[in-house]
Order: structure tokens, then C-alpha cells, then sequence
């Protein structure tokens, strides 16, 4: 079967800024993180993805469909959950509710209900009455209501109260019990992704540097610290951020085993979380190591 969302050879310029040749493939069944700081690309390659703004070159198969031949078949399957509010501001949780609902043929009123429960959501407020963390979270019963098989979210955490941000972690993670279904959402919360993520993609300044499983991250990356004398040998393992200040130097390893053969016990090693791994990955390194 055709992966549920496969990214290839996308290409998107804007004056300043250009998405450079992103790949990305998410297999069903699966959760993945996009991360990467401010202006990295991530929302224009969700935009890309929903076909809200036009690639200039590469393909975007969503249910192994093209996403821009077959849109509506696509859209009708997808819960989108995007960081801006697209709402009517006039009208009420009720009112909006119904305007969405004749586009889905599998919206389930049941579900919706529940979600209104569950989020603790006023039906009769006005969608401008809301707080940040009500629209996201009438976005999110929305999305949840259609039996969508692919989540693609936009930074759906930020604005949510710890409490209801881990209630939708959970959702998410139930979601993916099914194994046709998968998530694709960005976020700058990264112990989100330590949580739930199965594969995490880092993005910065419009290419992917990574794509990979959260486990193999965890696995096979280290931190490097040590003294700054320990710099100074000719290190064939690339050393990814080096930071150096008056005590010694820190950095990031793609291969702890690697790594360890060459630096053996003259260093420290520990084990990155994902917030390590994107703030060493996304740094520029203040010093170069002899031979990169
Ligand atoms: N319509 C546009 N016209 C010109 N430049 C744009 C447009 N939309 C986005 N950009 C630029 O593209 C870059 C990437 O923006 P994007 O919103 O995709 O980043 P992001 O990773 O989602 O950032 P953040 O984490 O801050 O939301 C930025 O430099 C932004 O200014």
C-alpha cells in the first residue's frame, strides 16, 4: 500500500525565503513531529501539503493521490488543524458546527458531542468569544468528528492548557491505535514529541535535515562535552553545533558508537532529548573542527 503522505523533490520560492527540495514520507499507523525554529518552512510546507499556496516544482501524493488532482477526495479525509483562525467570528460553536458539517459524508454527530464534552466547549458562544485555547480545541472536535484518516496539524498544542494538551496527546494516541490512521503535526513543545512522536523531521531554513525514528534519534545520537585540548585532534566523526566556552566545548554526535571510538573515555557522553538535537542541529557552531 502507497504511504499515507509522501512529500517528493518540493521545491517553493518566496522572495527571501525558499523551501529547498523537502522530502518527506509518513507510513499509516504513525505519529510525526515537525519541528524547527521560527520561520524554518514548516507552515508554508503544511500550506504546500493542503494546497493553500503552489509548489513550483516536485509532487505531494496524500492517500497516494495527487494533492492537488484530487483535493476534495483528499480534504475529506484529512482533519486540519491549522494555527490561524479560519472561523466565521460571528457565528457561534453551534452555528459554525453546522455550516462544516454537509462537507464531511462521514461527519459522526456523535463524536462531535462528545468532543464538546470532553473540551468543555460553550455551543453557544460566538466563535470571537473564544480564547485561543477554545478555537483550537473547536478546531480540534472538528477535526476529530469526520473519522479523518490523516491529522495534519499546524502547531496544535501551542495555546492549550497542560491539562488539555496532554488529554490531546492521549486522542492522538488513540487515534493511531488504528493502524490506516496517522499524524502529521508541527510543534516548537518538544517533550510532546518525547511523548507520542514516532518519527521526528527537522526542518531548518527550508531543508530538511532530518528525518528519521524518534528511537533512532535517541539511539544513535549523543551529546559530546569535554575539554577544549579534545577539539583539537583531527575528529573524522562530523560534531554537529559545536558550542566552546572557557571550560570546555559541547556538541552533537549522529554516531555515539562512532564517536566513542574515536574520543574514547576523554569525554562525557549523554543521551539527547529531541530539544537537544534541534537546538544543536539548527545552531550555527562557533568553531570548526579541522577537516569539515
Ligand atoms: N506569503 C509569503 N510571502 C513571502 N514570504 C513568506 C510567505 N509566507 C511565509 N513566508 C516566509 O517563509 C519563511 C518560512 O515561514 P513559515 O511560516 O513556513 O515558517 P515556520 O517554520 O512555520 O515558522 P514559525 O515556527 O515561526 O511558525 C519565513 O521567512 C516567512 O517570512
Amino acid at each position: 500500500m502507497s504511504s499515507i503522505l509522501e512529500i517528493a523533490n518540493v521545491s517553493k520560492k518566496y522572495k527571501g525565503f525558499e523551501l529547498k527540495d523537502i522530502n518527506i514520507t509518513l507510513e499509516r499507523g504513525y505519529i510525526m513531529g515537525f519541528i524547527g525554529p521560527n520561520g524554518a518552512g514548516k507552515s508554508s510546507t503544511i500550506k504546500l501539503i493542503m494546497n493553500l499556496i503552489k509548489k513550483d516544482s516536485g509532487e505531494i501524493n496524500v492517500f497516494g493521490l495527487d494533492n492537488i488532482k484530487n483535493e476534495i477526495e483528499i480534504k475529506e479525509k484529512i482533519g486540519f488543524v491549522y494555527d490561524e483562525n479560519y472561523y466565521y467570528e460571528e457565528l457561534t460553536i453551534q452555528e459554525m458546527k453546522n455550516l462544516i458539517r454537509p462537507f464531511y459524508s462521514l461527519w459522526d454527530e456523535a463524536a462531535f458531542t462528545k468532543y464538546v464534552k470532553d473540551f468543555n466547549l460553550p455551543l453557544k458562544k460566538k466563535i470571537k468569544q473564544l480564547s485561543k485555547g477554545m478555537k483550537m480545541k473547536f478546531s480540534l472536535a472538528i477535526a476529530l468528528s469526520h473519522h479523518a484518516e490523516l491529522l495534519i496539524m499546524d502547531e496544535p498544542t501551542s495555546g492549550l492548557d497542560p491539562l488539555v494538551r496532554s488529554e490531546l496527546l492521549e486522542i492522538l494516541q488513540s487515534l493511531i491505535q488504528d493502524e490506516n490512521k496517522s499524524v502529521f503535526f508541527s510543534t516548537h513543545i518538544t517533550s510532546d514529541l518525547d511523548k507520542i512522536a514516532d518519527y521526528i523531521t527537522l526542518i531548518n531554513n527550508g531543508e530538511i535535515v532530518l528525518s528519521k525514528t524518534k528511537d533512532e534519534l535517541i539511539d544513535k545520537y549523543c551529546i559530546v562535552k569535554g575539554r577544549k585540548d579534545t577539539l583539537a585532534a583531527n575528529i573524522e566523526e562530523p560534531l554537529i553545533g559545536i558550542k566552546v566556552n572557557e571550560y570546555g566545548f559541547e556538541a552533537l554526535s549522529k554516531n555515539k558508537k562512532e564517536i566513542r571510538k574515536i574520543l574514547g573515555d576523554s569525554v562525557l557522553y549523554e543521551k539527547p532529548t529531541i530539544e537537544d538535537i534541534l537546538v544543536f542541529s539548527t545552531r550555527r557552531s562557533d568553531h570548526i573542527v579541522s577537516s569539515y
